[in-house]
């Protein structure tokens, strides 16, 4: 054990994905004051390896007292405080699948560690300064990125991309609140303050917590993604463009009108955005019970979508059903989606897309054709989708993070205070009254880093990892 390290119970866990059968490589790590004499106690290294940090070892992992053999394993030994978690760290790296991590997982536990809660290593990272609260954030991001590029915000937020402006805008604060309170205390043995300066100031921070806070768009739709419904009267091919999309047979495709009854998910990834697609029974009034309730879902998954892809049949063009059914979801961001294109020439599907822009008042750039069982127009499909969700504007920003809602209610807190300041300061209030507001906006990015939090935060933010992380 090294010797700044303080004694902490020592947590064990599986640190990789577990599948039956499958994985070649699986991790069991432990961190702790105990960790590398409970690892001596089950792992023989064969010659004279030398047990020192940064090191890899060969060898076997044995039952302690009956010295049954449980793995052939190397070990990789990682002393605090040069280690994930500034503490002793012990890693066993077994053979895959379930059986051998389990042993071992479970060899740690009957050696005195103990099972360790979700994030909890990383929650260690973070009560020892390794990472702040918004890297340690990103590593929960990283693990759960849906596409490269959540994974490249999430891995600029745990190098600290978001971090260091936010400490920055923190200590500016800090200091500046240090100059009003000194004049609190002892405004006679003092200069006067420089108000414009510190109204400068004021105006910069607001300035970068703005830009900041720009990225919280991007970061839902990166992280959360887009929930689009595809919508129209029974056969009009909005299963078959499920299928195109997805290169897939998820739904099934009849010549029946009714032929889907159910919500048909499938999930996508359109220019680093996740989107989770939902075919949907086709509308219209029917006497069969099932089908009624097909139709029930069709609406609820219309109104629960982000965006809605009405679609129609282009040999039937717009007619009075299209229009009820419009009526339903206009509510809703829309996209007209004139599938059977194959079916027309190119003049009369001009027809019909003019027609229907002088019906519905809508920008062109939101009705596209496509022919779903020819595989055509699903480009046009994804562009018009980035185009609706102004995603011009998310591939523009120049920071290569993007905070989280939890990030953005706090910043935003910080914002208002930080105006209420300069509401403060051109009202000619106390100088109390200005400090009040400060120290708001200082708490709230003190949320942000991990500096001012409370436990039951941080348990909301740790127990959305998964064990081992
Ligand atoms: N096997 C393994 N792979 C892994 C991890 C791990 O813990 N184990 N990681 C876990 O998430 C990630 C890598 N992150 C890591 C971050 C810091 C240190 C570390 O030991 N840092 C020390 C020493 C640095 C040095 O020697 O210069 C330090 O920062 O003090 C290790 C892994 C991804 N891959
Ligand atoms: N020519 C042509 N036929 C299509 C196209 N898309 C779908 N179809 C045909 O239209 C019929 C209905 O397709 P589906 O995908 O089942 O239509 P749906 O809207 O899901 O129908 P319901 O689930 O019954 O509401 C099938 O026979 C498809 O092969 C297309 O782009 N061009
Ligand atoms: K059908
Ligand atoms: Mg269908």
């Amino acid at each position: 054990m090294s010797p700044i390290s303080t004694k902490t119970e020592t947590i064990a866990a599986i640190a990789t994905a577990i599948v039956p059968q499958q994985g070649s490589i699986g991790i069991v790590r432990m961190s702790g004051s105990e960790a590398v004499a409970i690892a001596k106690t089950l792992f023989k290294a064969p010659g004279n390896q030398p047990w020192s940090s940064h090191r890899i070892l060969y060898g076997y992992i044995h039952h302690p007292h009956t010295q049954q053999l449980v793995d052939e394993a190397l070990l990789l030994l990682m002393l605090a405080p040069r280690s994930y978690t500034r503490e002793d760290v012990v890693e066993f790296h077994c053979h895959g699948g379930i059986i051998p991590v389990q042993q071992v997982l479970q060899l740690c536990l009957q050696a005195g560690a103990r099972l360790a809660t979700p994030g909890e290593f990383t929650l260690r990272a973070f009560l020892n300064g390794r990472l702040d609260l918004t890297q340690a954030e990103s590593v929960a991001e990283l693990v759960g990125a849906k596409s490269p590029q959540a994974a490249s915000a999430a891995l600029a937020g745990l190098r600290g991309k978001l971090a260091a402006p936010i400490h920055h805008l923190r200590s500016l604060c800090l200091d500046i609140l240090a100059e009003i309170e000194a004049r609190v205390d002892f405004e006679e043995d003092l200069p006067p303050l420089n108000e414009s300066e510190i109204i400068h100031q004021l105006q910069e921070v607001l300035q970068q917590l703005t830009d900041i806070l720009d990225t919280a768009d991007r970061g839902e739709l990166l992280r959360t993604g887009l929930k689009v419904a595809i919508v129209g009267r029974p056969n009009v091919g909005k299963s078959s463009l499920l299928n195109a999309w997805s290169r897939s047979d998820r739904a099934i495709v009849t010549d029946l009108p009714g032929t889907t009854r159910d919500v048909v998910e499938s999930q996508l990834v359109v220019g680093g955005i996740p989107i989770q697609v939902l075919d949907t029974a086709g509308i219209r009034k029917s006497d069969d019970k099932v089908e009624q309730i097909g139709v029930e879902r069709s609406q609820i998954a219309a109104q629960s979508a982000d965006l809605v892809l009405f679609t129609l049949d282009c040999e039937n063009g717009w007619t009075e059903a299209e229009n009820e059914i419009y009526q339903q979801v206009k509510n809703r961001p829309i996209i007209i989606v004139m599938n059977k294109s194959d079916r027309l020439s190119s003049a009369q599907l001009e027809n019909l897309r003019q027609s229907i822009i002088n019906q519905l008042d809508i920008k062109p750039s939101l009705i596209i054709a496509t022919a779903a069982t020819l595989n055509q127009g699903i480009t046009d499909l994804e562009e018009s989708i980035l185009n609706a969700v102004h995603t011009e504007n998310l591939q523009s920003a120049n920071l290569e993070f993007a905070i989280n809602q939890r990030q953005a209610a706090a910043l935003t807190r910080a914002k208002i205070a930080l105006e209420q300041v300069e509401n403060t300061i051109s009202d000619r209030l106390p100088f109390d009254f200005w400090t009040i507001d400060l120290r708001g906006a200082i708490h709230a990015l003190g949320e942000v880093t991990g500096e001012e939090v409370t436990e039951s935060v941080l348990d909301r933010i740790f127990s959305r990892f998964c064990i081992g992380k």
